[in-house]
């Protein structure tokens, strides 16, 4: 379902909200399945994290939802991805479009070192080939840096290089980043595994803030951040010889306090994984 939400104060254009679905998605890497049959709805405007033990495909399940798992040779999948209904995998989708609208945050801030933090956040808009005028590409910078929470603490330093930030600050100039073509949708694939904790909370206060205006879904090994960040939760499990498949998946709250099944219990509470 898509719905239109006012900017906050300052921003002009409303903002398209999007919900994700996926139905039997499966995935492969050649003979490997590593994917069987995965349905979620993830709610548009909320944030729903994703859980799981190593290796039981949470960040291929998240790379399937905008068309990058394809990029891997010899990948494949099927069933289906819902982007406000439509399936992204479309015949004549094309995947670039696919990318714009659903953004995604890696779990190492990846900026482009050398080149000013401004260029970092309009380098989302060249990579996507939106071509703008100078006063919005401003008007989009400072948004963007407003909105990933990072404004305050560089406004007064935009023509210096991305890479002289600390770790977090560079996450969170990614996330500007991502959100300078406006995507209904963010991915993020463990953005916090590689930060200190206070870097840590600055990302999840971002994470809260841009919750009701975006679409986001998260892998995290974190419980405690799942619980602090999310509305909804997906439990994902793998085997040797079983491909990942959700357990459970429902409300944060009731997935952590009354699990339904054993092995969410077991998984929540730290007895494996
Ligand atoms: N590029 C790839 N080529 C081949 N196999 C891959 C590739 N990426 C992942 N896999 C395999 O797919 C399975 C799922 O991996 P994936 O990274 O999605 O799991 P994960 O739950 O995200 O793990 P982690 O929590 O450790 O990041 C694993 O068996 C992994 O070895």
């Amino acid at each position: 379902m898509t719905t239109t939400v006012p900017r906050q104060a300052g921003e002009t254009e409303p903002t398209r909200l999007s919900g994700l679905a996926t139905r039997d998605l499966s995935a492969w890497f050649g003979a490997h399945k590593v994917l069987e049959r995965v349905s979620l709805e993830m709610a548009a405007g909320q944030v729903t994290a994703l859980i799981g033990p190593s290796g039981c495909g949470k960040s291929t399940y998240l790379r399937t939802l905008n068309r990058m798992h394809e990029m891997v040779r010899g990948a494949q999948l099927g069933g289906e991805v819902l982007l406000n209904g439509e399936d992204v995998y479309a015949h004549g989708r094309r995947p670039a479009e696919v990318r714009r609208r659903i953004g995604m945050v890696f779990q190492r801030p990846n900026p482009f070192p050398a080149m000013s933090i401004a260029d970092n956040v309009a380098s989302g808009l060249k990579l996507a080939g939106i071509k703008v005028g100078r006063d919005h590409r401003e008007h989009l910078i400072e948004d963007s840096l407003r909105r990933a929470g990072l404004w305050n603490e560089v406004s007064n330093r935009l023509g210096t290089p991305g890479g002289a930030l600390s770790g977090g600050q560079q996450q969170r100039l990614c996330i500007a980043r991502s959100l300078a073509v406006e995507p209904e949708v963010l991915l993020m694939d463990e953005p916090c595994s590689a930060l200190d904790p206070t870097s840590t909370r600055r990302v999840e206060e971002t994470i809260a803030e841009l919750r009701g205006r975006l679409t986001i879904v998260i892998v995290t090994h974190n419980m405690q951040q799942a619980q602090r960040i999310s509305q909804s939760c997906a439990f994902f499990l793998a085997s040797h010889d079983t491909p990942g498949r959700i357990v459970e998946a429902g409300p944060t709250e009731q997935l952590f306090s009354a699990p339904v099944d054993q092995r969410t219990a077991d998984y929540v509470n730290g007895r494996f994984g």
